[in-house]
């Protein structure tokens, strides 16, 4: 699977820009020879969260009608990073991560389930009270999470015994924690030989400056392909199952573990 991933600086609390800015970074890209595309943690408002309720989608609208109109129009597959979201008619605001497929059709979401203190998510968010699972998009199975939870390697075990072969890191990750999102995205895809492919904003955005540094990891640790810390850019790479598996043969971790041996798997 060919993918890119699109950094670029979210603007604090202005949806019709940032939804404008999506397009148009769609329509600049190349696509013809992409099967996915994937966008930051919380591209529509950034962490405008004292504005949240009033800019929140509601059941992901409008975000979900843009989204799938631009996977029809390039006939790509999108990990649509994750927005502000209220269900239905209730107050609870989530960060919910959403995928639709070539038809615009939505294949997964989930809303983020380890609210990031640091960033004061707890105060004005509600955190998502369903498990995480693997999606298909064009046959592959997928994982997905939303930044923070970088930092809980059990959705990540969970998702790989579950048959993902590459899973997606969407996020708005601070540079004072730089080293941290480079350590843990590489160990995340050492420790469970997938690929691991992860979206961030970059910049100072109001009161936060984040570390951009979106990037694809191969199963072995290896990074395919990085955007530095300060600058617009395209990440690109290729999903490789055979690649997976070879690693997993030459490594093989899934063999030797002793399940019975652990407290908490
Ligand atoms: N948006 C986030 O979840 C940021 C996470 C973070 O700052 C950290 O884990 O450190």
């Amino acid at each position: 699977m060919n993918i890119k991933v699109l950094q670029f600086k979210v603007k604090y609390g202005d949806v019709d820009s940032n939804v404008s800015k999506v397009k148009a970074l769609f329509e600049e890209e190349n696509l013809s020879r992409t099967d996915i595309v994937v966008l930051p943690e919380m591209w529509t408002t950034g962490y405008d969260l004292k504005n949240v309720d009033r800019l929140a989608c509601r059941n992901l609208e409008p975000a979900k009608s843009v989204i799938s109109e631009l996977a029809v129009k390039y006939d790509v597959n999108i990990v649509a990073g994750s927005v502000a979201n209220i269900v239905d008619d209730t107050d609870d605001v989530y960060n919910t991560a959403f995928v639709m497929d070539r038809s615009g059709e939505l294949v997964y979401q989930y809303s983020k389930m380890h609210l990031v203190p640091m960033l004061d998510e707890p105060a004005y968010l509600t955190g998502g009270k369903e498990k995480v699972d693997t999606f298909k998009l064009d046959g592959e199975t997928f994982g997905l999470v939303i930044c923070y939870d970088l930092r809980f390697p059990e959705l990540f075990r969970d998702l790989t015994l579950k048959g993902a072969t590459s899973i997606f890191v969407v996020a708005e990750w601070p540079l004072a924690r730089k080293k941290h999102w480079e350590t843990l995205l590489a160990a995340r895809a050492i420790e469970n030989q997938c690929y691991i492919i992860a979206s961030n904003t970059y910049g100072e955005i109001v009161d936060e400056t984040f570390a951009g540094r979106s990037m694809i990891i191969g199963p072995f640790g290896d990074v395919v392909d990085e955007a530095d810390d300060n600058s617009k850019a395209t990440v690109k790479g290729q999903t490789d199952g055979k690649e997976v598996d070879r690693i997993r043969k030459e490594v093989p971790i899934f063999d030797s573990r002793k399940r019975e041996m652990y407290h908490f798997l």
